[in-house]
Formats: C-alpha cells, sequence, structure tokens
C-alpha cells in the first residue's frame, strides 16, 4: 500500500472516513431520540429541546447528503503535508481529533481548485479520487512540480481537475442540475470565495456555470458565514419555476437546505400568480413609469365629496363638505405616513372637522354668534362622532383602507382609472394594462410581472408593516380578553356538561380561547426554518441575494428585490446578450445606479462548459449581431458532431428530426406560437425524453440534443429576437439541428444540411 499502491491507499482512507461518519449519524440519531422523548414542558426547556432537534436534524441531513462522494480529491504538499478534500469536513475521533477530511469550503482545500503548474501554491500532487458505493474507482494524479509535473497549462489555459471536468461535462444530463465541487475552476472558484460585502456582477456568457456558481457561492457564504446567514438566510431569485426545479436538488446536494428559491412571481406573500402576459404586457408593467401610475392610481382614493354628504349625529344633521374633507387629506398626506396608516390620522382631522361643524351648529351664541362650547366640550363631540359607525364608514370612503390586490385590480378593471393614472401614455400602452377577466383567489388572475407591483402597492399603502401588524395583535388581544370575560361571566351559571345547551357566545368564546392555546403552542412548537419564515414576511430582510438570470428582471422587479436586501450584499449573475424581455436588462451599471451608485463590481466568466465548439461557433455570430464588444466565452471542448439543418419546416418535421437513439435529454425550443401544436405532434412518441419549450421557458436549462424550430420566426418575434435565437442555440450540450421553412438568418447561413457527411 502507499504510494505503489494509490487505489490501496484511498481506499484505506476511505474506509477509515466511512465508518467516523458511521458513527456520528449513529450518535446524532441517538441524541436526537433522546431530546424527542424528553419530557419536560416549561417553556424553557422546550426551546431548547427544539434547538437541538433542529441542530441534529440538520446534522443528519448533512450525513446524508456526504454519503455521495465523500472524498474526492487530495493534496501533497511540497513540505511532506497532505491534505484530503470532501464534502464536508471530519474529525477523528481519536486522541488527537487528526483531520480525516477537509470540507471544500475550508481555506485550507482552495489550493485544490486554483494551483496549477504555472502556480503550484506548494501542491506537488493533486488527486483525483472517484468513488461509487463507498468504493474506490479511479484515481487521477497531477504532478504541478517537479519531474512529472504534466503540462496541462499549454493544453488548456487555467484548466484545472482537466479529467474529471471533461468526464463531467460529457456525462448525460438527467434533467437535474449537479453540484460541480470535485471541479470547481480558478475563475469560478475565486468568485464562490469573493470576500466583497457590497453588489458583485458576474457577466459571463451561456454555459460558463454562472449559476453552478451562485449556488456554490450560497453553500460557500453559509459556511463561512453560518452565524448571521442561517438566522436572515440567503435568497436566490431564479427566472421561472422549471429553473427552480432544475437547480433544486445542487443546494441539498451539498448539505444546505435553508436556502430560499423564488421566482419573482412568488416573492409577495399570499399571491399565486398564475396568469401569463404578452412580451408587450410585460414590458409596460416592467417600466419604471409604473412607479407613478402607482401613486396615482393610489390618491385616486384619496378623493373628495363632489357634493356634501349628510349624517345624523345625535338628530342633528351635519355635512361632510369637499373643504372639511380636502383639509383632512392635507394633514394625512402631510404626515408622509403610508396610506394605511395615514388614514388614522385623516380620521381624527375629519372628525375634528366635524366636531366643530356641529358645535357651530348647536354652540353658537344666538346674541353674538360666539362660541359656547368649550374647547372640552368639543372634543366629547369629537370622541362621540368616533364612536358612530356611520360617521366613521362615511369619512372613511374618502381615504379608505386599501389592499395590494384590490389596487391593482381596480385599476386594471377600468380604463378611465387607467387613463387616469397615466398621463402622456399611448394608447397601446394604456390597453396593454386593462383586463377584463374576474378575480381569482390568491391572485391567481395576475402575471409575475404584476407582483413587483403588488410590491410597490404594499410598500405606499403601508399593507403588511409592522404598525399593521401591531395594531393586529392589539386586536387580538382585546378579543381575547373579552372572549375571557365572556367566560368567566357566562360558563358559572352554564350547564357544562352539555355543550349542546351553551349560548353561541360562550362557544364563540370556548373557540376564541381554544384557538389562542393552538396558536400559542404552534408558536412554541413551530420549528420553521429561516427560509421558510422568510418566505411569509414580506419584509424580511435576507442576509445575502442571489440573483441568476437577472438580465431577464424588469425595473419594477429590481426595485422589489433591493427591498428584500436593505443591506446591500449581493451576487448577481447574468449575461446582458441573453434577455429577450424588452423590460430586461442591457446594461449593469444602468440597473445598479439607482441603488449603490457606482458601488459595485464586475467579475467576468470566460470559458463554456456546456455547448462543444461546434455549435458555439453558430452561436457567436448570433451574439456578433447583438453586441460586436462582447466577447464571445470559449468552448472548453469539441465533440465532432457538426449541426445540421433540416429544410422542411412542418410540425411534424421538427418531430421527425429526433432520432431516437440520441442518448439523454431532447429539446425542441420553437417560436411561441408554435409549441402547443409541436407538443400535440410529440404525442406517443418519445415519451419522456424530449421537451417542446419556448425561448422563455427555456432560460437557464440545458439538454443533450436540441432541435430549434425556424430561427427566422424566433428573431422576429421580438425586437430582441437575436437574443432569443442565441439563447435557444446555446443550450445544447452535445447536438443541434435546425429545422426550418424560411430561409436561414445569415448567422446560421452555411450550416450543413442534414444528410450530408457528417450526420
Ligand atoms: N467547473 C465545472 N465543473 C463541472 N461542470 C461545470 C463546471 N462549470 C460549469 N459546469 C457545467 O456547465 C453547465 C453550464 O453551467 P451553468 O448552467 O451554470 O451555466 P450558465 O452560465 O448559468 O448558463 P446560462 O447563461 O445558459 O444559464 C452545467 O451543466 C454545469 O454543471
Amino acid at each position: 500500500m502507499g504510494a505503489d499502491d494509490p487505489v490501496g491507499e484511498e481506499q484505506a482512507h476511505l474506509d477509515l472516513t466511512y465508518a467516523r461518519l458511521d458513527r456520528m449519524r449513529a450518535n446524532t440519531r441517538r441524541r436526537l431520540s433522546e431530546a424527542l422523548r424528553e419530557t419536560e414542558d416549561n417553556p424553557q426547556a422546550l426551546s431548547e429541546r427544539e434547538s437541538y432537534e433542529r441542530l441534529y436534524t440538520d446534522d443528519l441531513t448533512k450525513f446524508d447528503a456526504a454519503e455521495h462522494n465523500l472524498y474526492f480529491g487530495r493534496l501533497d504538499l511540497d513540505d511532506g503535508e497532505i491534505r484530503r478534500i470532501g464534502r464536508i469536513g471530519i474529525l477523528d475521533d481519536d486522541a488527537a481529533d487528526s483531520t480525516l477530511l477537509l470540507d471544500w469550503r475550508a481555506p485550507l482545500s482552495r489550493p485544490f481548485y486554483l494551483a496549477t503548474p504555472a502556480a503550484p501554491e506548494s501542491v506537488e500532487l493533486r488527486r483525483h479520487i472517484r468513488t461509487r458505493n463507498r468504493m474506490v474507482r479511479a484515481i487521477n494524479d497531477e504532478y504541478l512540480t517537479g519531474e512529472r509535473a504534466t503540462d496541462t497549462v499549454t493544453a488548456h489555459g487555467d484548466v484545472v481537475n482537466e479529467s474529471a471536468l471533461v468526464a463531467a461535462l460529457n456525462a448525460a444530463r438527467t434533467g437535474e442540475m449537479t453540484d460541480i465541487v470535485e471541479t470547481i475552476q480558478r475563475e469560478q472558484d475565486i468568485i464562490i470565495r469573493s470576500t466583497h460585502r457590497g453588489v458583485t456582477v458576474i457577466q459571463g456568457g451561456p454555459g460558463t456555470g454562472k449559476t453552478a456558481v451562485a449556488l456554490h457561492r450560497a453553500a460557500y457564504l453559509l459556511y463561512t458565514h453560518r452565524d448571521t446567514l442561517s438566522r436572515s438566510g440567503i435568497l436566490i431569485v431564479g427566472p421561472n419555476d422549471d429553473f427552480l426545479n432544475y437547480i433544486g436538488q445542487v443546494l441539498p446536494s451539498l448539505g444546505e437546505s435553508g436556502v430560499l428559491l423564488s421566482t419573482v412571481g412568488d416573492l409577495f406573500p399570499g399571491v399565486r400568480a398564475g396568469a401569463g402576459d404578452s412580451r408587450e404586457t410585460m414590458a409596460v408593467k416592467g417600466d419604471p413609469r409604473m412607479v407613478d401610475v402607482i401613486k396615482r392610481a393610489v390618491r385616486g382614493y384619496q378623493s373628495l365629496p363632489t357634493r356634501p354628504v349628510p349624517v345624523t349625529f345625535d338628530t342633528y344633521q351635519v355635512r361632510i363638505t369637499s373643504d372639511l374633507v380636502k383639509e383632512a387629506r392635507a394633514k394625512a398626506r402631510g404626515s408622509r405616513k403610508a396610506h394605511n396608516q395615514g388614514q388614522r390620522i385623516f380620521l381624527r382631522a375629519g372628525l375634528d372637522g366635524l366636531a366643530q361643524a356641529h358645535a357651530r351648529t348647536i354652540g353658537a351664541s344666538l346674541l353674538d354668534g360666539s362660541q359656547l362650547l368649550s374647547p372640552g366640550d368639543i372634543a366629547d363631540i369629537r370622541d362621540e362622532m368616533a364612536q358612530d359607525p356611520d360617521i366613521r364608514r362615511e369619512l372613511l370612503r374618502f381615504w379608505p383602507t386599501l389592499t395590494p390586490l384590490d389596487v391593482l385590480r381596480d385599476l386594471y378593471a377600468d380604463p378611465a382609472a387607467i387613463r387616469r393614472a397615466t398621463p402622456g401614455w399611448s394608447d397601446d400602452d394604456r390597453r396593454a394594462l386593462h383586463r377584463t377577466t374576474a378575480p381569482l383567489p390568491e391572485g391567481a388572475d395576475l402575471s409575475p410581472a404584476d407582483v413587483p407591483l403588488l410590491d410597490e402597492i404594499a410598500e405606499l399603502i403601508g399593507f403588511g408593516t409592522e404598525d399593521d401588524e401591531r395594531e393586529q395583535r392589539a386586536q387580538w388581544r382585546r378579543r381575547l380578553a373579552e372572549a375571557q370575560e365572556a367566560l368567566d361571566i357566562l360558563t358559572g351559571s352554564a350547564p357544562q356538561d352539555l355543550e349542546d345547551d351553551l349560548d353561541p357566545e360562550i362557544l364563540m368564546a370556548y373557540d376564541l380561547i381554544d384557538a389562542e392555546q393552538l396558536a400559542e403552542r404552534q408558536t412554541r412548537r413551530r420549528n420553521l426554518t429561516t427560509a421558510e419564515r422568510a418566505v411569509g414576511d414580506r419584509q424580511w430582510a435576507f442576509g445575502h441575494v442571489i440573483v441568476d438570470e437577472a438580465q431577464e428582471l424588469s425595473a419594477m422587479a429590481w426595485r422589489m428585490v433591493m427591498r428584500r436586501i436593505p443591506n446591500r450584499w449581493m451576487t448577481i449573475i447574468g449575461d446582458t446578450a441573453q434577455t429577450g424581455d424588452l423590460a430586461g436588462t442591457r446594461s449593469w451599471q444602468a440597473v445598479l445606479e439607482p441603488y449603490v451608485a457606482k458601488r459595485w463590481q464586475l467579475r467576468e466568466l470566460t470559458v463554456n462548459y456546456r455547448t462543444p465548439a461546434e455549435i458555439t461557433r453558430y452561436a457567436n455570430r448570433v451574439l456578433h449581431h447583438i453586441n460586436p464588444e462582447h466577447s464571445p466565452p470559449t468552448s472548453l471542448r469539441s465533440n465532432g458532431i457538426e449541426p445540421y439543418a433540416i429544410a422542411a419546416g412542418s410540425l411534424s418535421a421538427a418531430v421527425a428530426a429526433i432520432d431516437p437513439d440520441w442518448p439523454g435529454l431532447t429539446a425542441i425550443i420553437a417560436p411561441d406560437d408554435e409549441c402547443a401544436a409541436i407538443a400535440e405532434a410529440l404525442t406517443g412518441q418519445h415519451p419522456d425524453s424530449v421537451r417542446v419549450l419556448t425561448v422563455l421557458a427555456c432560460k437557464g436549462l440545458e439538454f443533450d440534443n436540441v432541435v430549434v424550430v425556424e430561427p427566422a420566426a424566433i428573431l422576429r418575434q421580438s425586437p430582441r429576437g437575436h437574443s432569443d435565437l442565441y439563447v435557444a442555440l446555446t443550450r445544447a450540450t452535445q447536438r443541434l439541428v435546425v429545422v426550418h421553412d424560411e430561409p436561414l438568418p445569415e448567422e446560421l447561413a452555411g450550416m450543413r444540411p442534414a444528410g450530408t457527411s457528417g450526420v
């Protein structure tokens, strides 16, 4: 064993490490069951028990996640030190607490990702260990110094762990992204471990590992700042649910479960935006002009009576006049409080005005008109008026309590309201906002582009603020006290054994008390993760926010995301060449200026790990059209499979283009209005391994084989059609086929027709 038998040596270490992992697991399980058996019930014991329960279950999850490929890397340094690197750090339970494995995120593991023969960082040997089912399958050694130093630096620049990398890239796709801890590349590692505490923008072409980097950065930050980030949480924003499903397993496989993954459309608690919008409507809704539209829409509710509204008080008639409302409104607006919080000021000022007016009617001296009532009398009148539900109701018609859903739906439903809120707009843009569909529960009639608008309204009206919550808590306490009192008084004489005979009021009080006890029990027992708590709280301030496919966010969506991260510690990941969204980002500076001025840093990723050079050649021509100054990423590999074109653009041709022998997953990417028909033509054929997608839906995803249908129509379907085509062409890891009826766009000219050599 040893230098002569490296496999045996690594197997011995692997056995030792798994044995220790098994002991750790068994210990943790035992502790967990002890904690669960604990019966002491005072609040402190309960809360301690819960933290232990969470700690032990988290540990068990971590151990389970680490099971597969637990140990994958080794460094031999020039001073004889050996470091072994794995998915988690493991110390032995011997007397010396020796290190069996270093976590891949530990600083000592870093040379595994950074060292090259040109900059070996004291590393003599880097060893890659491939294992399966706790057995060493293969070992790959790379000597960085000394006689046996390999010449990888000339082969592929900075590429490290090359054979493992190429194996990972050539593997057939499963539809779920996998982690890359074994093969993180230098330029990626620098971003993953960046210590910058402000905004970092990662710009990179398709397939450069932006998403992979984002996820590993989240895992790294949680490891390095566990204390703060486990309380405040990390939010990762992605473009759509399919994408989130695609990346959803990566962090759990790294043992991290506390990260909230969300689309923009899901960031508003309680709303499930289920409707779609045309590209034009999305562009209008994402436009920053909507800030003023919403301001005007909210102010529209702070209205004036067109004629005095009579109300009866103490057998007298008092009148709510336009002047009275105007004065109350000025006071409330002057307070600069959000609309719902300003209501109290409006109401008080309105009641003051009414009480004064009433005092003038009943308290004026008949002799000289002077006021006979004292200020105290007038205050009493006001207090009495405040108790009168009719007066309150009539006054509040001019400053009603608002909810974001109502405001948005009222606006969309009424062309006149839209016109009032959009001075200077074109009729087309106004029409884009008008909606005739009926409201659905939980906002399902709304689209993802509406969600940032709801958030904007919520901010303006102070919806779900602490004030609101305080008020709700106070109300709850009042109701409880009343219920308790009712119980005390009424149950004394009530027949206790027959619930059916109880007065309904007592039953209600019972319900309330029971509800409280239940709620209390739940609060105590609620062992929620940070992510679970954050998802239900619009005002949750995250510790770090990562935005992936960030070029897709509209100006309105940026405003919403920025509200979630007051400390502005963010990682923003995207490719400005890939947005086909008319409200999307073409310049990072323009997006970030309003929030952080020039205080952000740009990092770039330059190597395309996904797409072979054969395909990238065509994609780069499209990129050149989008922006000749964009430097195209370099493909890491070529696979000898030349893309080809089939000149028969019928739907069946797209389906027929798929060879059932192609390995792995296949996507047909088609113009928006052809997808449904192609999906239908596909029914019954190639069951699970083929998907039909619009460009919008395939953002961020990848497939072994891609058939792009009618590129000329993809170009036409949007003013940013070239970006769409660029996205479509760069989804494949192995093979690209183009099916067309119309002439091919010039960027694809010269693509080999099907059936000619090399197919
Ligand atoms: N260092 C690496 N080791 C192994 N695989 C990698 C590495 N970097 C990236 N990949 C793989 O390359 C593919 C593309 O990565 P990813 O999806 O993160 O790219 P992207 O830049 O987000 O692309 P797009 O802009 O198209 O969404 C993925 O399969 C990813 O796992």
